[in-house]
């Protein structure tokens, strides 16, 4: 219990804290009074019942018609609170989400988690990040606010209400029908408390699988939407492997898990539901009930009695909270936990245990990059082919080379700084480097912003852009409306020829070419490559590559691997 509430108390600080964070607090302040008006009004709906039902025992129609002004009176301002209380909850439910969607994209991007936390490269990957961000901090302070203001109220309503009853219950019980000759003085508050500790036993008893379930369920909708985005983004290989069969029979799979841990959900609700329903339809009789001894002794009139009911049944539902709204924070406590889960792995990402990882990447120095006894391995503790010894000067053009998985993207992710698992040592020269990986960038929004990309496409102008696009031959795009659309149905090489356009661009100094020509004819290769090099005449060029690239005119190389490989290569 203690480590659930750490957690959710961990999680609101996140989102309700930092600069201008009083603005929230005040707007907690004023919807929890709005609360607290409500909990009055319901007080005097409770002496109103007395006045009300008095009238009508009296056959006081005046009374009785006053009465029925003053409860327009108490619904109109019931009315005003509620909802606008409810309007400014939306309004701090939007801002302390954006608080918490803001730190969670800021560990989660800025902090590499995003790359360390795949699965396959961290022994804790963190499943369905998107759903966490999205719709988990969505959920989080929906709930957050629910139950916090719920609660605050609900404690103030309890002693308001438990007040009333205590002066309304001034007349005992009397068990002597039962041969006992022993009275019990205001049995009604008692009674009240008994009903409701009992009853919540019987509810978190019933209902406790209810947060592991409620937990696998948001996992496995993700699980079902991510496949179905697979699908959207595979699209092509899927229709030329005429895979819609095996995509058919994996979205079933996946939604046959959804549904079996539904059915289990629904069918632990159900049993849930076979206590809280009768509970509830009873909660609002059983005052009466218990209290007639008294009406039939005389102790307290119609009026009284309805009051009585009004006060108990208030009391009663106040203490129910917990057994009404038990589903419900059993997600809560789920959503809270793939939170939290999401918060820590991202914060402290735990690399695979027993894989060596004393990979010493500095930066600054004399502007040479220099590769000392580096030692690769992959997150499963496979050592690689060791990288030899090499001292490349600014600009250089290497051409890094050796069989397949080998470990040649692995050495650009070191020399970027992001792969973790290694020994030896690599110097950077403190200059922009721009990496181009195996698959070209494909998701931005569109044309230009591709070709700009990490920047803004406003911050160039258009004419230099257009004239780069047609250097790398790309002038049929040029025109169109952009947008995502405008990269749908580039060809693996245009799509090629759009991230060597972005290094003509940026004109960083040094740049690591992955694999980046591989999907060119050997004209365009050598053409585009010969741009490179004349456009960057000063850029150091590392260029990965199964054969010589034409083109770079390279001055060095890297062989990654066995000797002997080599010479059979
Ligand atoms: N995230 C990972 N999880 C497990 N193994 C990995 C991971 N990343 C790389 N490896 C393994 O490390 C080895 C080197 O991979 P890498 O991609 O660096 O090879 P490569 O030389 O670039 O190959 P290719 O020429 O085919 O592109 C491969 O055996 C690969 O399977």
């Amino acid at each position: 219990m203690r480590v659930i509430l750490n957690r959710m108390g961990r999680l609101a600080w996140l989102a309700a804290s930092g600069p201008g964070a009083w603005k929230g607090l005040w707007l907690f302040a004023l919807i929890l009074a709005l609360e607290f008006v409500g909990v009055w009004l319901s007080v005097q709906m409770i002496n109103w019942s007395r006045a009300f039902y008095d009238a009508l025992e009296q056959l006081d129609a005046a009374e009785a018609l006053r009465q029925i002004g003053v409860f327009g009176l108490i619904v109109a301002v019931l009315s005003a609170s509620t909802l606008s209380g409810a309007w400014l909850r939306k309004w701090l439910q939007i801002g302390w989400r954006q608080r918490l969607t803001d730190r969670a994209l800021t560990l989660w991007l800025d902090g590499g988690a995003y790359w360390h936390l795949r699965p396959g490269l961290s022994p804790q990957p963190v499943e369905n990040p998107d759903q966490r961000i999205a719709q988990d901090c969505a959920q989080f302070i929906s709930y957050l606010l629910e139950f916090t203001l719920d609660l605050i109220t609900r404690v103030v309503s309890l002693i308001t209400y438990l007040a009333v009853l205590w002066s309304l219950s001034n007349f005992p019980l009397s068990l002597g029908f039962l041969g006992i000759e022993a009275e019990i003085p205001r049995y009604m508050v008692w009674a009240s408390f008994l009903y409701v500790f009992g009853s919540s036993l019987i509810t978190h008893w019933l209902g406790r699988p209810i947060k592991r379930l409620a937990y696998d369920q948001e996992r496995y909708e993700a699980d079902f939407r991510h496949a179905l985005v697979q699908v959207r983004d595979g699209a092509d290989q899927i229709a030329q492997a005429g895979g819609e069969g095996a995509e058919r029979r994996r979205l079933d799979r996946r939604f046959d898990s959804l549904r079996a841990n539904w059915k289990r959900l629904i069918g632990q609700e159900f049993i849930l539901g076979l206590f809280v329903t009768p509970y509830y339809r009873t909660v609002l009789r059983i005052p009466t009930f218990l209290a007639l001894p008294a009406y039939f002794g005389g102790a307290v009139t119609l009026g009284g009695l309805m009051q009585l009911a009004s006060a108990f049944s208030n009391v009663t539902t106040t203490l129910s909270w917990f057994i009404f709204d038990y589903s419900k924070l059993a997600r809560f406590v789920a959503v809270s936990e793939r939170l939290e889960g999401l918060f820590s792995a991202a914060s402290a990402p735990q690399p695979a245990p027993d894989v060596p990882r004393a990979l010493e990447v500095v930066s600054g120095g004399d502007g040479l990059l220099r590769l000392r006894d580096l030692h690769l391995y992959t997150p499963s503790g496979q050592a690689l082919d060791p990288v030899p010894d090499t001292t490349i000067r600014p600009g250089q053009r290497v051409w890094i080379h050796g069989a397949s998985g080998r470990g040649k993207t692995t050495l650009l992710s070191a020399l970027r700084g992001v792969w973790p698992y290694g020994t030896g040592r690599v110097s950077l020269p403190e200059a922009p480097i721009l990496a181009l990986p195996q698959q070209p960038l494909a998701f931005a929004e569109g044309l230009l912003p591709t070709l700009t990309y990490p920047h803004d496409p406003a911050s160039f102008d258009s004419a230099l852009l257009e004239g780069i696009l047609r250097k790398v031959g790309l002038e049929r795009r040029i025109g169109g409306p952009d947008g995502p659309e405008a990269l749908q149905g580039l060809s693996m090489g245009e799509r090629q020829r759009l991230a060597l356009a972005r290094v003509l661009l940026l004109k960083p100094a040094w740049v690591l070419l992955d694999e980046a020509t591989s999907a060119l004819d050997p004209a365009s290769e050598a053409r585009l490559l010969a741009l490179l090099r004349n456009d960057l005449p000063r850029s150091t060029i590392l260029c990965v590559a199964h054969r010589v690239p034409a083109g770079l005119d390279h001055d060095s190389e890297l062989w990654i691997g066995p000797d002997d490989e080599r010479m059979t290569a």
